[in-house]
């Protein structure tokens, strides 16, 4: 352990064992947001846990982390290492990078496409993509998971590598359950095993499990990073490619002549991460959106009316109608608060010691942004478990509640920079399924309702385990449209 140099004391915390510290108590990562909060009602929401020499630092509201990781961002924005992550291949993704000469360049090589006046050029691809999952949803509603999964992943794959997902059993679909697989699969076991905390596990330790893992894994990894890459290399030869981020900096690097291996390795990089960032988290979204829905089928009857009231029955909600739909802004925004997509944030790293209201916050500490504390804060959040989109309207309206952008899209230097487009693709998704359809709860066989019980399953991101679901077509005139704006969407894209 390193040697102590401040006076102060560290942030409170729940008793430790001398030896291990709170390694028998660390929580896994389906229950670590919910652990985390209700150690912070008793030790505060500055909290310090350690195992094995290594130091944690949780904060539980918006204040102590707005203090720390936007006002001090210079001293916050590293990251702890992800150990088996990186062994799988993923180690120069922009997400794991520690802060430094190297996270800046792939951070501006991935933050610029996606800025704020950036981002509505891609307005017609989500618009599009939307018509296609909505057309799945009316033809195979038992696969809505799939048309879900499908929607967010197509758009991501146009915009990073200019490839059109036209087919259910497109090997691009496959890599990004792969994805989800591999982050859900390789921290399902504990906390520990994707832990900074246990960066230097040895071989022998009973979590060593993934040292088969990886061994099986990163092949695939590695391939599903690769290939991309080299078929929009042979579009670009062939005068086929779509322009994307990757065709986009292929051209400039060789007009520059500057397409080294070291280049190249950049791009294909930045082009799986904003994959990888962006894809998943878009799913986990809409599909939380769901399950919302099915709680709340009042909230949902209110989106629909202000649908209709503002758009009618003739066409599909767009991008034009969004100043007009408040209530749906609210929807897309208690979802995201309700239940985050990445409960405790991801993790940041401290770069220097730091000192806060008296106490010592060292260098190398893991800095956890606990969302569910914030999102759960009840001085800023009436009744803060149930879901309730008024609670976002101005008052009189509602009841004035601010959306705690930063426990969503996280802090600092590290926020996400996807999150434009991130709000674009949820919106319009969002809004087109209230238009045209009822989500309602399952049947089992002899019709009887089935009450759902949402459960979550986390690692860095969560998402709701299966739930029965079905959806009905408003009417058929929502049919019609979702059929028309198909067929619409097809005729311009061809097979
Ligand atoms: C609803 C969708 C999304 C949510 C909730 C979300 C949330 C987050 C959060 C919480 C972080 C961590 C920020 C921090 O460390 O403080 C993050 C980082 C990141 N996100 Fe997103 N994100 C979403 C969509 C996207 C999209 C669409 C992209 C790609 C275009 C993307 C790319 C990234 C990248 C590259 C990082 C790492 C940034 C860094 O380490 O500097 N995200 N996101």
């Amino acid at each position: 352990a390193r040697r102590r140099r401040s006076r102060l004391p560290y942030p409170p915390g729940p008793p430790a064992d001398p030896l291990i510290g709170h390694l028998r108590i660390l929580p896994d990562t389906d229950s670590a947001a919910e652990v985390f909060h209700s150690w912070s009602q008793t030790y505060g929401d500055v909290m310090f846990l350690s195992a094995l020499g290594k130091h944690v630092v949780v904060l539980g509201s918006q204040e102590a982390a707005t203090d720390l990781l936007e006002k001090r961002s210079y001293k916050y924005a590293g990251r702890p290492n992800f150990p088996i992550y990186e062994r799988l291949g993923w180690k120069d993704l922009l997400v794991f990078l520690s802060y430094g000469p190297y996270f800046r360049k792939q951070r501006k090589m991935l933050q610029a496409p996606f800025e704020k006046e950036k981002v509505p050029a891609y307005r017609h691809i989500e618009e599009q993509e939307a018509c296609i999952m909505l057309y799945g949803l009316l033809n195979k509603p038992e696969e809505m998971d799939r048309h879900i999964h499908r929607y967010p992943t197509a758009i991501i794959m146009e915009l990073s590598y200019g490839h059109r997902v036209l087919s259910e059993d497109d090997g691009y679909l496959r890599a990004a359950e792969e994805i989800f697989e591999v982050l859900h699969g390789s921290a399902r076991p504990s906390l520990l095993d994707m832990s900074p905390l246990f960066e230097n596990v040895p071989a022998w330790f009973p979590g060593a499990w993934h040292v088969k893992y990886i061994a099986e894994t990163r092949p695939k990894v590695i391939q599903r990073m690769q290939t991309p890459i080299s078929d929009v290399q042979e579009q670009l030869a062939a005068g086929t490619a779509i322009p994307s981020f990757v065709s986009q900096h292929f051209e400039e690097l060789s007009s520059r002549g500057q397409l080294t291996p070291e280049n190249l390795h950049d791009v294909e990089n930045v082009a799986y991460q904003i994959f990888a960032g962006g894809a998943e988290t878009g799913y986990h979204t809409i599909t939380t959106f769901i399950a919302c829905m099915l709680l709340n089928p009042e909230a949902q009857q209110k989106g629909h009316e202000e649908i209709l009231r503002v758009v009618g029955t003739g066409r599909l909600p767009d991008f034009t109608d969004r100043d007009m739909l408040p209530y749906i802004d609210c929807i897309v925004q208690e979802t995201e608060r309700w239940h985050p997509v990445t409960p405790i944030g991801i993790p940041h790293l401290v770069l220097e010691d730091d000192e806060y209201r008296g106490m010592h916050i060292p260098k190398g500490a893991t800095i956890i942004a606990n969302s569910r504390s914030i999102t759960w804060d009840e001085r800023h959040f009436h009744d803060p478990q149930s879901f309730k989109p008024e609670r976002l309207l101005p008052k009189p309206e509602g009841a004035g509640e601010t959306f705690p952008q930063s426990a969503i899209f996280g802090w600092g230097r590290r926020v996400c920079p996807g999150r434009h487009l991130a709000h674009d693709m949820v919106w319009i998704a969002i809004a087109r399924m209230l238009a045209v359809f009822e989500i309602q709860k399952g049947r089992d066989a002899a019709g009887n309702i089935i009450e759902p019980a949402i459960e979550f399953s986390t690692a860095l991101t969560s998402h709701p385990k299966p739930f029965p679901c079905s959806l009905r077509p408003r009417s058929d005139a929502a049919e019609q449209l979702i059929k028309q704006a198909y067929d619409m969407h097809m005729s311009n894209v061809g097979p």
